[in-house]
């Protein structure tokens, strides 16, 4: 049996696009939705994969407090929705236990996913 739990999560914050030709050069901003998604089997003693909770305070703490309400190129040269979804399962993928994939959203209608190879 496999199972996958996913946590969703909304964060604000500017950016500029130093190499691109068009408006995004510009400083600007963006309502991100990130998914977060862990595969694993139920511990039989609680029946959980993982506690959502555990999992939205944990990538809070080490990814989003740093994105939200900030300017991403305080902190990255170049934030594409690419550049800075790495950045994220660089920082998680060592510390949460069964990352699976990561979905970014820029734009309702954009997103970029990163998972396991
Ligand atoms: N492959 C990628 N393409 C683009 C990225 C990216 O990260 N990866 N980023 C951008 C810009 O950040 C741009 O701001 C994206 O949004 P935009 O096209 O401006 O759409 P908006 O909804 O923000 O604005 P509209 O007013 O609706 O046009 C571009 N490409
Ligand atoms: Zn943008």
């Amino acid at each position: 049996m496999a199972m996958e739990l996913s946590v969703d999560f909304h964060f604000s914050s500017a950016h500029r696009l130093p190499y691109y030709n068009g408006p995004c050069f510009r400083l600007h901003g963006h309502n991100y939705k990130l998914q977060v998604t862990l595969q694993g089997l139920p511990n039989p003693k609680d029946g959980m994969i993982r506690d959502f909770d555990e999992i939205r305070a944990h990538v809070w703490e080490s990814v989003l407090t740093q994105c939200d309400h900030h300017n991403l190129n305080d902190f990255m040269d170049n934030p594409t929705a690419e550049n800075l979804i790495v950045w994220m399962w660089e920082k998680l993928k060592p510390q949460l236990e069964g990352l699976k994939e990561l979905r970014l959203w820029e734009t309702p209608e954009y997103c970029v996913s990163y998972r396991e190879a």
